[in-house]
Formats: C-alpha cells, sequence, structure tokens
C-alpha cells in the first residue's frame, strides 16, 4: 500500500513537466464527496428509519415507538442511491470519476462507511454474479490501457515508494524467472487440485481520452488493518502466520507501508486472481448482525505508472518532456469494517477486542475530520490526531496533501440500526464540509538503464584510425583469348605482361605495407592486452567497490528498519505516555475536585463555628446580665439595709464625723461586705451592719490593730470606729494578742489596681482566750472600702 505521491519533482524544468504551479494555499479544493447507499429492507413492508425526499436529501426518522419524542432529521448527500440502484449505476457514478482521475496522473480515495452489515463489502467487491466497484475498476483500467501496456518487468518499484525503470535485459531475466515460477507453480497445482477461479463477466467499459503516447504498467497491493496493526495480504514470503507491516514516509512525506508486496499485473484477470488471495487472507468473522462480517478495514490499492512520452505544455499543446519522466498515480478502496454496538452484536473475547478497535479507529477518522473542519472553518490550527490509529496516519496525504475523496455511506434503513444510523449520519454530515486540495498530475523523473547492445562501444574502439584495406593492385583482370585471331590474342598478352610486371614492382612496397600493418596490429593487439589487464583490474575495483557499497546499502537498509522499528515503538511509547498524562490529568481533576469539596466542607465548618459561637457569646451576655441584675438587686438590699443602720446610728446618738472631702471629683463608695462563706454559729458573727447591741458593746472594746502596710490617706467620709486600739505593724509578740483587754483584732490591708480603684480590706476578728493561757484569732467579719478615680489615673499607692 502505497500513499498519494506528490510534492516537486527534481531536476524537471516546472512549466514543462507540471501542470500547476500553485502555492498550497491557493490550491483549488474540492469537499469530500459523500454518496449514500441504502440497502434493501428485508420485507419491502418491514419498517424503515429513512425517507428519501430528493437524489440529495433523507430524512432519518425514529422508530414508531418513540416518534414522538423526537422529530425527523434531514441529511444531505452528493447523491443518494437507492435499494433499486444496481452496481453498474453506483461504479458509474462514483468510482468511474476517481478512474478517470487516476488515468490523468492524479491520486483518489474510496471509501465506504456504515454500520456493520449495511453492504459495504458489498458496495465495495460485490459478488461473481454481481460484481462491485472494484472488479468493475479493474476491467475498465485494462480495458483502456491495454495495447498500451509495458512489457513486464520494465518498471519496478524502488520499494520507497516510488519506481525505477530495469534496462531491457534485466527485464527480460526476470520474466524467465516468473515464468519458470508460474509453470511450477501451475504443475503444483494441477497436483494439489486448486480451487476453480473465479471469474465474472466483463462488460468492456472503457475510459475516454487515453493517452496513446504514454507506456503503461499496473501494480496493485492489499493490505489490511486488523486491531491496528497493518498486514500484506500479498506478502509471499511463506510464513505462516502474516508479519506486521510498519507506516513510513517517503521523501516527500508521503506516508507508505514498509516492505509491502506491490505486484505488477498485465490483465484484469491477473488482479482479480490477487484480489482473491488476499480476500481469504483477509479477517472475516461471524457476528450476530452479519454471518461474514470483516474484522478489520482492507485497502485494495492500484497504482497506475505512466512512462511519458509527450506532455502538455501550459498552452494545451504536446511537446517532449526535457528528461525521461513518469506519471505515477493511484487509486484506494478501502473497506472499512463496521461500526457496531457491543450491546446489539453481544461480542466477547477476540470479538469485543477486534469490535473495540474497529470502534476506536473509526472515532480517531471521526476526530480528524471534526478537527479538519474547524481548522478549514475557523482557520484554526489544532493538531489533527493522524497519529491515533493506523487507518487515519495511512491516509493523512489524501486529507493534508492532494487526491480526490469519495465516501460512500452504507445504510441498512431498518428500524433497529436507527441509533447506530444516526451517528453514521453525523460522521456524513461533518465530513461532507471537509475539504482536500483538488489533485493534480506529478511527474518524476527516471534515469533509463538501457544497455543498447548495438551500441557497446570499447573505448579503445573509438581510437583505432580506420584503415582502408589493404588491397594487392593492379588486380589481374579476367581474359578471354581468341584463338582464331591471334592479333587480339597478343594484345591480351602483352596487356597481362605489363600488369604482371607492375604487380612485380609493386610486390616490394606491398611487401612492406603488409610488415608495417603488421607490426601495427601487433602494437595495437599488446596496447589492447595492456587495456584489458587495467580494465579487468578496474572491473576487479569496481566490483569490490559494489560489493562494499551493496554492504553499506544493506547496513543502512538494516539501520533503516531499526530506525523505522524504533521510531513506531517510540510513537507507541508516545501514545501510552498520552494516555498515562491523560490519566494523571484524570487524577488532578479527581484531587482538584476532593480539594474543593474539602474547602467547601471547611467552610461550612467555620460558618457552624461562627454560629455556635455567636450563639455561645449571647448565652455568656444574658448569664452575664442576669448575674448584673441579680447583684444589682443584692445591692438595692444591701443599700436598704445600710440606710436601715444608718437610721439605727442615728438614733443611738452616734455621731460620725464628717470627714473633710479633699478631692471633689472624687465619688465615694463605701461597701460593707458580708463573707458569703458558710455561716459561722451567731457568737463569731459580728459584722459590721449587726445589732445595736454589738455596735455599743463593741464600742467599749479594745482593738488590736495591725496595720500589714503603710495606708494611704483616703480621707473618708466613714471610717472604722476603734476608739480603743492598739497600733502594731508586725504581729511579732504573744503580749500583743495575750493582753485581756484586747478582745478585737483587725488586720488592714491595702490595695490598687492599674486603674485607680483603690480597696482597703478590714479584716475582723475576736480575740479570744483560750484555757491554756494563749490567745485565739477567730475572724468574722471584713469590711471593703473601695474608692475609684472618676478620671481613672492611677494612683500611688
Ligand atoms: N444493496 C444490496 N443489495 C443486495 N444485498 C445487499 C446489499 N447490500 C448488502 N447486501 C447483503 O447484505 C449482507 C451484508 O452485507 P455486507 O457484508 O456487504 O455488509 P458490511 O457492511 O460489509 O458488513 P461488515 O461491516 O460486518 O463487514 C450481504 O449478504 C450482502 O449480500
Amino acid at each position: 500500500m502505497h500513499a498519494p505521491t506528490k510534492g516537486a519533482v527534481k531536476g524537471i524544468r516546472r512549466e514543462k513537466t507540471t501542470l500547476s504551479s500553485s502555492s498550497d494555499s491557493e490550491k483549488p479544493q474540492d469537499p469530500v464527496h459523500v454518496f449514500c447507499r441504502l440497502k434493501p429492507l428485508k420485507e419491502e413492508d418491514d419498517p424503515s428509519c429513512i425517507k428519501v425526499i430528493s437524489p440529495t436529501i433523507l430524512s432519518l426518522s425514529s422508530p414508531t415507538e418513540i416518534k414522538a419524542a423526537r422529530d425527523d432529521i434531514q441529511y444531505i448527500f452528493k447523491q443518494i442511491f437507492t435499494p433499486r440502484t444496481n452496481q453498474k449505476e453506483i461504479f458509474q457514478h462514483i468510482a468511474y470519476p476517481l478512474l478517470k482521475d487516476l488515468m490523468s496522473g492524479k491520486n483518489g480515495l474510496l471509501f465506504t462507511y456504515g454500520v456493520t452489515g449495511s453492504g459495504k463489502t458489498y458496495t465495495l467487491t460485490g459478488n461473481q454474479n454481481d460484481p462491485g466497484i472494484m472488479p468493475r475498476c479493474i476491467d475498465t483500467l485494462f480495458n483502456t490501457i491495454d495495447k498500451y501496456q509495458t512489457k513486464k518487468f520494465i518498471i519496478k518499484s524502488d520499494k520507497m515508494n516510488g519506481f525505477e525503470i530495469l534496462c531491457d535485459s534485466d527485464a527480460a531475466e526476470a520474466r524467465n524467472l516468473e515464468y519458470k515460477m508460474s509453470a511450477r507453480s501451475l504443475k503444483s497445482e494441477k497436483r494439489g487440485g486448486a480451487e476453480p477461479k473465479q471469474f465474472y463477466v466483463n462488460e468492456g467499459m472503457k475510459i475516454d481520452g487515453v493517452n496513446e503516447n504514454n507506456l503503461y504498467a499496473v501494480f496493485v497491493s492489499y493490505i489490511e488493518i486488523y486491531n491496528n496493526t497493518v498486514y500484506d495480504l500479498l506478502d509471499d514470503s511463506n510464513n505462516k502466520v502474516l508479519q506486521s507491516k510498519i507506516l513510513r514516509e517517503d521523501a516527500q512525506r508521503n506516508m507508505y507501508v514498509n516492505n509491502v508486496l506491490e505486484v505488477e499485473v498485465k490483465s484484469a484477470v491477473e488482479a482479480y486472481e490477487l484480489f482473491n488471495v488476499g480476500q481469504k487472507r483477509k479477517r472475516m468473522g461471524h457476528t450476530v448482525l452479519n454471518s461474514e462480517s470483516s474484522r478489520s478495514h482492507s485497502i485494495f490499492n492500484i497504482r497506475l505508472v505512466q512512462i511519458v512520452q509527450q506532455l502538455q505544455n501550459s498552452e494545451g499543446n504536446l511537446v517532449i518532456p526535457e528528461c525521461n519522466v513518469l506519471k505515477i498515480s493511484q487509486l484506494s478502496l478501502v473497506d472499512l469494517a463496521g461500526s457496531e454496538r457491543c450491546s446489539r452484536t453481544k461480542n466477547t473475547g477476540l470479538r469485543l477486542k477486534e469490535a473495540s478497535n474497529i470502534n476506536n479507529s473509526l472515532m480517531t477518522l471521526r476526530t480528524c475530520m471534526e478537527i479538519l473542519r474547524d481548522n478549514q472553518l475557523n482557520n484554526a490550527n489544532r493538531l489533527v490526531p493522524y497519529r491515533d490509529s493506523r487507518l487515519t496516519l495511512l491516509f493523512k496525504n489524501y486529507f493534508e496533501g492532494e487526491g480526490c475523496v469519495h465516501m460512500m455511506v452504507c445504510i441498512n434503513p431498518a428500524g433497529e440500526d436507527y441509533e447506530e444510523n444516526q451517528h453514521v449520519m453525523k460522521f456524513a454530515e461533518i465530513s461532507r464540509t471537509v475539504k482536500v486540495n483538488k489533485g493534480e498530475s506529478r511527474y518524476t523523473p527516471y534515469r533509463k538503464k538501457v544497455i543498447s547492445k548495438t551500441a557497446v562501444h570499447t573505448p579503445l574502439s573509438s581510437k583505432v584510425p580506420i584503415v582502408a584495406p589493404l588491397v594487392f593492385t593492379p588486380q589481374i583482370p579476367s581474359v578471354k583469348l581468341d584463338l582464331e585471331n591471334f592479333e587480339s590474342c597478343d594484345a591480351v598478352v602483352t596487356r597481362l605482361l605489363k600488369i604482371l610486371k607492375a604487380r612485380k614492382d609493386n610486390m616490394f612496397a606491398f611487401d612492406r605495407e603488409v610488415t608495417t600493418r603488421e607490426q601495427n596490429f601487433r602494437k595495437q593487439l599488446i596496447e589492447i592486452n595492456h587495456e584489458n589487464v587495467i580494465s579487468k583490474h578496474e572491473i576487479r575495483n569496481m566490483k569490490m567497490i559494489l560489493k562494499q557499497a551493496k554492504h553499506r546499502s544493506q547496513n543502512y537498509e538494516t539501520k533503516v528498519l531499526n530506525l523505522a522499528t524504533d521510531n513506531e515503538n517510540l510513537a507507541l511509547k508516545a501514545d501510552e505516555l498520552q494516555n498515562v498524562i491523560r490519566n494523571l490529568k484524570c487524577t488532578i481533576d479527581e484531587k482538584d475536585l476532593k480539594i474543593n469539596r474539602n474547602l467547601l466542607e471547611k467552610e461550612r465548618t467555620r460558618q457552624k463555628f461562627v454560629i455556635e459561637k455567636e450563639k455561645h457569646n449571647q448565652e455568656v451576655d444574658e448569664h452575664l446580665r442576669r448575674q448584673r441584675e441579680e447583684l444589682e438587686n443584692q445591692m438595692q438590699v444591701k443599700e436598704i439595709k445600710l440606710r436601715k443602720v444608718k437610721e439605727i446610728l442615728e438614733k443611738d446618738d452616734i455621731i460620725i464625723e464628717p470627714i473633710k472631702v479633699e478631692n471633689e471629683m472624687q465619688t465615694l463608695e463605701m461597701e460593707f461586705e458580708t463573707p458569703k462563706t458558710p455561716k459561722t454559729p451567731s457568737h463569731h458573727r459580728n459584722t459590721a451592719i449587726s445589732g445595736s447591741r454589738r455596735r455599743s458593746r463593741s464600742a467599749g472594746d479594745v482593738w488590736l490593730e495591725h496595720n500589714a502596710v503603710v495606708p494611704t490617706e483616703l480621707g473618708t467620709v466613714f471610717q472604722p470606729s476603734m476608739k480603743k486600739r492598739k497600733s502594731i505593724t508586725k504581729l511579732s509578740k504573744a503580749s500583743d494578742v495575750l493582753n485581756p483587754k484586747q478582745s478585737k483584732y483587725c488586720l488592714i490591708a491595702q490595695e490598687a489596681d492599674t486603674e485607680g480603684v483603690l480597696e482597703t480590706k478590714l479584716y475582723k476578728a475576736d480575740i479570744v482566750q483560750t484555757c491554756g493561757g494563749g490567745a485565739q484569732i477567730i475572724f468574722n467579719d471584713v469590711e471593703r472600702l473601695r474608692q475609684e478615680s472618676p478620671t481613672g489615673t492611677p494612683r500611688n499607692t
């Protein structure tokens, strides 16, 4: 299988050899021609999902049960062929124009696309009674070039997607070899009882306008792409299993199958036989939907090579090309495997793997078409993923380079194919809008290796001077004597004598000439011999060089092969890495999703916490408010009590000396606080607001005033009333408490905080004499005096 040949050709004057010199961007373009063929329904009144509206428009409608849910969708094609259209009409409309292009040196691609069992193989191959596109193409081609063909093996594939011309003797040798081989195989066929060959009736169609000045040779190859691997169906290497082939790019960046067998065929029968050989090797399988389903994509390739004797120049006149040129064109007929839904086919195991590979490659084809269309419509520059599948990689040149592309969409209108037909129609719709460059005739120069036997000259022969033949003169004439006439006899004898005399005179000169020539000849012989020896030596050297060159070329070939394999492996690795990248991207996406989910969760928790906090703060505030109210209530109660104490004190005529208020700005707060400790027995409990009895009693008590610090002068109104007292700063001697007159003890402590609040605490106690002669101090009251500065200035204490 070889890809279309394109690109400028070295060594040829363009104006003489190519018909167009426009740049790629200016090249005229053609859309992909998309045709549609409808397969006959099993029964005429079976429900159909297709309605033909016009020769170019059809509508696809859903089967009856879900019809209400969706509307009919219309699709446009270049031409629609109804079930009544026969194979010949299909050939004439679809393949004939491509054959014409082939004859004029342009490339063409024709492929069938559709759901499994929709009639792709039937359209392309047909059967013995009703041949399809492929056999008709071969017939028509050979009917056209019949007597203008080259002798076999004059043109030979160079195994690098190009062709070369062999000399007559090499070609004859190759023909002999083939003849012997075919005789041998014929014998073995006869012995083995080979299968009868299939033939069909050639309808004698021809293509008009063949250039009778050119010589033609046809080469065919047949490959299949099975599970994304390329195989040569005509492989003659006697291997039991077909070896996979790699795809390579030639010097003009055309894709081709490396080492594929291209067989030169001289008749339609030969070509069709080869097709049958390949067909037997093609992977077919039985599926639920088709008893003979193609499990691979198959590509039958016809390459036409023309030895161009005359060319048309830009004015349309015929001219003789300046150098030998070949015109190479090809037509690829592709039978794609059918797209299928596994749920319908119920495939398992190998069939399932095949189906997934088929669907993947068709998916890649669709993606390529979509991106191509996007690039063309929107001037985008997206990378077309040809490399994702062998199928698309092989046909890359058709979509990127030159060549007319025809696509036959095969449709089974049966209702159960509705869903799959929808996908097929969408693909057809996309393909219809993709444009490819219009095909152009391309020419390749070649060097003819013809060695004409008549023209063989040794280098010496040209040096040898042309010498006149050596003749001994004068020649002796033939004489006739008339014996009856003595006089005439005498005259003749006299003439003869003269001649003999002259010959005798010439004899020495002739002798000399002979000797000279002999010497010259000898010299020449020696020279020739010498040259011969040199030539032999040279030939030996040349042979050595040739051998080395061959060796080198073999090494290069091996290297190239290895590199190609490496390249293939790298491409595979790249594919794998792409997959890894895809998977990693998926993982990253998943992780991103997780992170986002976590962030969301965190935010939710934070909001919950804020709400909780607010709630808690409200509760604390409420609690504090309640406590404050409670304290205020207690304060009110205490104030009432204080007021009552005051009234009592006023009644008892206790004079409280007014204390001069030094700072009018100072507010005075006096607080009598009863400790909230559990109540002590009543005889120890003497508070500042206890009854008048205690007050009057205490008036006579002697106090032991214990100032732990030097108290600050408060200058307050209320002062502890201790008329009789002894002041100490340190309780160090026992006699201080053992004095029986002292019955009261008061410890004075003062504290100031940073905001200027000064608090004086009086811890009051009874001094009780113990029976052991000691004394016990029992605390029973605390008086607190708080003094606040309205300015809040801290006081020095
Ligand atoms: N237009 C037609 N007229 C008559 N018979 C047809 C037509 N199209 C298809 N058939 C028949 O339908 C059957 C399936 O067709 P075919 O094998 O060509 O399908 P396919 O699309 O190549 O399937 P697969 O993708 O599975 O290889 C065959 O028996 C074929 O003869």
